[in-house]
């Protein structure tokens, strides 16, 4: 692959190989660049109707993220007709979690499709599978001869929406939304994936001292202080 590269980029002209090879250098120094850009990413977790949706809309509006939920990408791909459609269905009417490739390739396309500088991910990573595939993949950006040009994506740090399991279940029977997930026997099947597979993510990230905790029991406008507070405390996030 690598001498197949040389061979050809003999027959390219010298600034472009120069260019080309001056981006290479700067992208291996910086981490997280996504088409010459550092590219910010926060990721939200918590338990399934702690609120993570609602907050990321506002984080939206006031700080100029954009918001991707992984939830909301698989639930499209079923939408679409897509081949991994039934099977994604039926993983989360079990209110199990669908195999890292799947997700991270929606997340991959999306990132790149957004073109933006600051993500804020919501819903992922669900489990340390999910944790371990994002950050050793890399995404490739722009295309044919510049797919050398890949990146390592990791997170600033983790929002962490802490909410009791009472509340969290009168939140989510009363959410609404049609969501096939939202009845409660799958809500029970959710929590305990969350606690058996989702926890220790964000112990693992507490451990790297990246974890900021929301109390996320308090009403919305209260929440999203709290949000907004830890934010600006971030160096050069907003
Ligand atoms: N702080 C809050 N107090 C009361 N209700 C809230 C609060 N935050 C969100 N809700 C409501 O609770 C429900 C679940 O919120 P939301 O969809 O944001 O949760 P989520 O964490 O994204 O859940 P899921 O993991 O299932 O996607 C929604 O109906 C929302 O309007
Ligand atoms: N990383 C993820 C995120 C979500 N899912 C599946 C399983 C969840 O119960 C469902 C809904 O997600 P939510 O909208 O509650 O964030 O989607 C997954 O398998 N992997
Ligand atoms: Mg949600």
């Amino acid at each position: 692959m690598r001498g197949g590269l040389v061979a050809s980029a003999r027959l390219l002209p010298r600034p472009l190989v120069r260019w080309f090879l001056q981006r290479r250098a700067q992208l291996d120094i910086n981490e997280n660049m996504l088409g010459g850009k550092k590219v910010k990413i926060i990721f939200v977790l918590g338990g399934p109707g702690s609120g993570k949706g609602t907050q990321c809309s506002n984080i939206v509006e006031h700080f100029g993220f954009i918001h991707l939920s992984a939830g909301e990408l698989l639930r499209a791909e079923i939408n679409s007709g897509s081949e991994n459609g039934t099977m994604i269905d039926t993983i989360i009417k079990e209110g199990k979690i669908v195999p890292s490739e799947i997700t991270i390739k929606l997340l991959q396309e999306a990132i790149i499709k957004g073109g933006n500088d600051k993500y804020i991910i919501d819903g992922f990573p669900r489990n340390e599978e999910n944790r371990a595939v994002f950050e050793s993949v890399q995404l490739q950006t722009l295309v044919t001869y510049f797919q050398l040009l890949q990146i390592n994506i990791s997170p600033e740090f983790v929002l962490f929406f802490d909410c009791s399991e009472e509340e969290m279940e009168r939140r989510l029977l009363g959410r609404n939304q049609g969501r096939s997930d939202d009845n409660i026997e799958t809500i029970r099947k959710r929590f305990k994936v969350f606690v058996e597979s989702s926890l220790p993510v964000i112990e693992y990230y507490e451990s790297k001292g990246m974890v900021k905790k929301i109390d996320a029991t308090k009403p919305a406008p209260e929440v999203f202080e709290d949000d907004g507070k830890r934010m600006k405390f971030t160096n050069g996030i907003t």
